[in-house]
């Protein structure tokens, strides 16, 4: 990254997040997920908390028509049963023809094979946007074997070159979450760096980002706010969400209810206020 940019575009970037919560909260985006059998539930609550519509819509003839309808659409590899596979490729028809922004999430590709080319296919369709661990993003670019299951161990300042290849590749977003989150579209980049080491705790910590950033990308359509814009937004505020939980919170258990809580407590002017971001250009 060179040429930081003025200060205050940062403060634009958290102006922008909190003016499409509160957006989200208005219209609310109906959220199209093919998601795995770990986190449905839990994505399904973090969705209705935070105020967007969550549907998990996952088989075969009725994932197509519904990503046509849908505000956005996620589709996550985590547990990737051959229904999911087909009704992903499915959505993605639907979405693409229908210009219902997308999100991919390579859960744990690398090493596993299946994942690994749906990943690829997938990849060759041009998601709107990309959401994964530093590993995972790294794998997707062909440049490394990816990480320890579902885990990343790779920092995420390690992908920043995969992450700017991705998305000129597609034109799209992507977005590397870890201690700090980065999110580019090739020519720009964002340094993202609340959140907090619970989210890490809890299973769905990444694959329930990787909706609302479909959510915000649905709500940021009757906008002028682009795409980097809504995938910021979302990691900002979820992340807003999590130190805020994390304050109220014992432990995992605690956390994960409490993530809820603050998803729906949280309001633009928390997001304004607490956001930290770190804005450049390439
Ligand atoms: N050490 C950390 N400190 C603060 N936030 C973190 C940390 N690690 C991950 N996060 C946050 O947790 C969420 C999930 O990220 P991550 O754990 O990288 O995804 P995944 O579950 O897909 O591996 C993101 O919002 C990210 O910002
Ligand atoms: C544990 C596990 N196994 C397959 S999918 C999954 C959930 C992964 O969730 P996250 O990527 O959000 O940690
Ligand atoms: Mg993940």
């Amino acid at each position: 990254m060179s040429d930081l940019l003025r200060p205050d575009s940062a403060l634009d970037l958290a102006g922008s997040a909190a003016d499409l919560l509160e957006v989200l909260r208005e219209t609310p985006p109906l959220t199209h997920c093919i998601t795995n059998a770990v986190v449905t539930g839990f994505t399904a609550n973090v969705l209705l908390a935070l105020g967007a519509a969550p549907a998990m819509v996952d088989i075969i003839d009725e994932a197509g028509l519904f990503a046509g309808v849908a505000s956005g659409v996620l589709i996550n590899l985590g547990t990737p049963t051959p229904e999911q596979r087909a009704a992903g490729a499915e959505a993605v028809a639907g979405a693409t023809a229908s210009g219902t922004p997308w999100v991919l999430d390579p859960v744990a590709i690398g090493a596993l094979p299946v994942r690994t080319a749906l990943a690829h296919e997938l990849l060759a369709h041009r998601p709107t946007a990309i959401r994964g661990n530093a590993s995972e993003i790294l794998a997707l670019a062909g440049l490394s074997a990816g990480g320890r299951g579902v885990d990343a161990t790779d920092s995420t300042d390690a992908a920043f070159e995969a992450a700017v290849l991705l998305a000129r590749r597609t034109s799209g977003v992507v977005a590397v979450s870890g201690p700090v989150d980065l999110v580019t579209d090739g020519d720009r980049v964002l340094r993202l760096a609340n959140g907090h080491e619970l989210l890490t705790r809890v299973t769905g910590g990444g694959c329930a980002l990787g909706a609302v950033m479909a959510a915000f990308l649905g709500a940021a359509t009757a906008t002028d706010h682009d795409e980097l814009t809504a995938v910021a937004a979302a990691s900002l505020v979820y992340t807003i969400a999590a130190e805020r939980a994390a304050a109220e919170a014992g432990g995992p258990g605690s956390f994960a209810v409490a993530l809820l809580d603050a998803l729906a407590a949280v309001g633009a002017d928390d997001v304004r206020a607490a956001a930290r971001i770190e804005a450049g250009v390439l």
